[in-house]
């Protein structure tokens, strides 16, 4: 068993059945992106294509810092400095073919709240010139009914009252941009691209929006200046990154030799369609399949209509019938029709429009048969997390433009009816499931009175807006509700896809 780090590569390199190690002099490598949220998605995604140009001798100077901010994220700090930042990523095709490959783009990780210095250092040194985030939909601090920013929230109001200048230091991801920005004109520095990879339609846009609040707020020149200097692409992203899980680290050592406190597994396939706006540099993404448009608004619907909200399809229905992994689901006749057919046909697709070079159908069907990828393992209850900043950012919109065009909306109905029983927190074999939600409470509390108010769940309008007032959506809800409740999720099923 090799233990992974800088010194081990060479042994790695000669083991046979080994992973891939880096072509690439890590001693070359450069900082020039700071990453905000190095999860599992970001080192499959962004990570990989950076590792895929470096291999190819090019990008030495876009090597990322890795900043994590939550308390949560002590964990990758401690997996990752001992073996010097390296990771190992396993992809896995529905076939069961595998490639494994040690990444070496990261070349740095700072979790912040050690040494919040360090980090805005990094961010003003000049060769960064790009700052890029995962930080989940509800890391953008908005609210989803108004798309108004929260200037309430507490780490983000404390941060507002920060004096940054006089020493005190940021928390949130709010905080470090604006601050870094700030120094940077100060010094007379050029500004870095903003690029959001999170999956959230528009999310440059987002982006912007959110962070010019927050500093016009702070500091209305400074707002200004950022308004004028800083661009915010927006890109689609798409790889399903299963969260690591144990049986993963086993895998990797057993099949592959190493020790990996930390790796990443996901399925094969990538996307990754970028707008172009870049003032500051860029790497050539486009040389290593990255899609480079004006405006990726077609394809971003795509992505987020078709396959985000029929994870959310599949997610609550298929816990409800005692599934564990996507995979399962998708196995299963009657939910795989409701998704296909009912979700993606009938809802999903009139909310799509044209796409350029692509053809829906196969899209669709390809999109079926990852979600079928079993050697990818992606739980269900992964799908089923922090329900409240998915179901309003992805298929809420959906359900607002099929009633304005007079379209039905009784799959989506069905789904955000399978959320609201899966909020009840038991299944229909009484088991006990954990609602993993920053709005745990209050999901749960509506849902807790179902028997007395069908529409209970709908009445939060921070989540819903006026939906709860739309008969053509509050009919069908009701119904699917009702039947999930008293006959259960296959009988429901099996009703709309009949
Ligand atoms: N996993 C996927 O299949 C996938 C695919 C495409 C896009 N994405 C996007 O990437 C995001 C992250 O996914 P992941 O699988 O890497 O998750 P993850 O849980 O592995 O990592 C999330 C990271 O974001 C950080 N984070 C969360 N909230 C934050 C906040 N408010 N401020 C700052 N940092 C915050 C966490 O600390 C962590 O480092 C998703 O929410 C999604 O928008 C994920
Ligand atoms: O990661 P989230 O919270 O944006 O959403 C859960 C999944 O739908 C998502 O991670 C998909 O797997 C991903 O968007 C595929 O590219």
């Amino acid at each position: 068993m090799i233990t992974l780090n800088a010194s081990s590569l060479n042994q790695i390199a000669d083991a046979s059945g080994a992973p891939a190690v880096p072509t690439y002099d890590l001693a070359q490598r450069q900082v020039g992106i700071v990453h905000f949220g190095v999860g599992g998605f970001h080192r499959a995604h962004q990570a990989l294509y950076l590792d895929r140009l470096m291999n190819d001798g090019e990008a030495m100077d876009w090597a990322i810092c890795g900043v994590g901010l939550l308390p949560g994220d002590a964990r990758m700090r401690d997996a990752l400095l001992p073996q010097d930042t390296l990771y190992t990523l396993v992809t896995k095709a529905p076939d069961g073919s595998r490639d494994a490959r040690v990444i070496g783009t990261l070349a740095e990780y700072l979790f912040a709240p050690d040494d919040p210095e360090a980090v805005l250092t990094r961010m003003t040194d000049p060769a960064v010139r790009i700052v890029s985030l995962t930080v989940t939909e509800g890391g953008y601090n908005y609210n989803a009914s108004t798309g108004e920013f929260q200037f309430e929230t507490p780490a983000v109001s404390e941060d507002l009252e920060a004096d940054f200048a006089s020493g005190a230091t940021p928390k949130t991801m709010f905080g470090y941009v604006i601050e870094a920005l700030r120094r940077r004109r100060e010094a007379g520095e050029q500004a870095f691209t903003v690029l959001s990879c999170d999956n959230v339609r528009g999310n440059g846009d987002l982006a912007r929006r959110m962070l010019l609040a927050y500093a016009q707020r702070k500091d209305p020149e400074l707002g200004e200046w950022i308004a004028e200097h800083v661009t915010f692409p927006n890109c689609m992203v798409d790889r399903i990154t299963p969260v690591t899980a144990d049986s993963d680290r086993a895998m990797v050592a057993e099949s592959f030799g190493v020790q990996d406190a930390w790796p990443v597994v996901s399925e094969d396939f990538i996307q990754w369609v970028l707008e172009d706006r870049f003032p500051a540099g860029r790497p050539a993404f486009e040389r290593v399949g990255v899609q480079m448009v004006d405006d990726v608004e077609p394809y971003e619907l795509m992505k987020l209509r078709l396959l985000n909200c029929s994870h959310q399809a599949i997610a609550y229905f298929g816990l409800l019938l005692g599934h564990t992994y996507a995979h399962e689901a998708v196995n299963d006749e009657d939910l795989a029709r409701f998704t296909r057919k009912s979700y993606m046909d009938d809802e999903g697709t009139p909310a799509v429009g044209e796409v350029p070079g692509t053809d829906l159908e196969q899209y669709k069907d390809q999109l079926m048969e990852r979600f079928g990828n079993e050697y990818v393992a992606d739980a269900l209850a992964r799908l089923a997390a922090e329900s409240s900043d998915r179901i309003p950012t992805w298929l809420v919109p959906v359900i607002r433009e099929n009633l304005a065009a007079g379209r039905d909306v009784t799959a989506s109905a069905a789904i955000v009816a399978s959320w609201a029983r899966y909020a009840e927190g038991v299944g229909e074999n009484g088991e006990q499931w954990d609602v993993v939600d920053r709005q745990r409470e209050r999901v749960m509390a509506r849902a807790a009175t179902h028997d007395e108010d069908l529409l209970a769940f709908l009445r939060d309008e921070e989540l819903f807006g006026d939906l709860v007032e739309q008969s053509a959506f509050t009919e069908p809800y009701a119904e699917a509700l009702k039947t999930l409740r008293a006959e259960g999720a296959r009988v429901l099923l099996q009703q709309i896809v009949a």
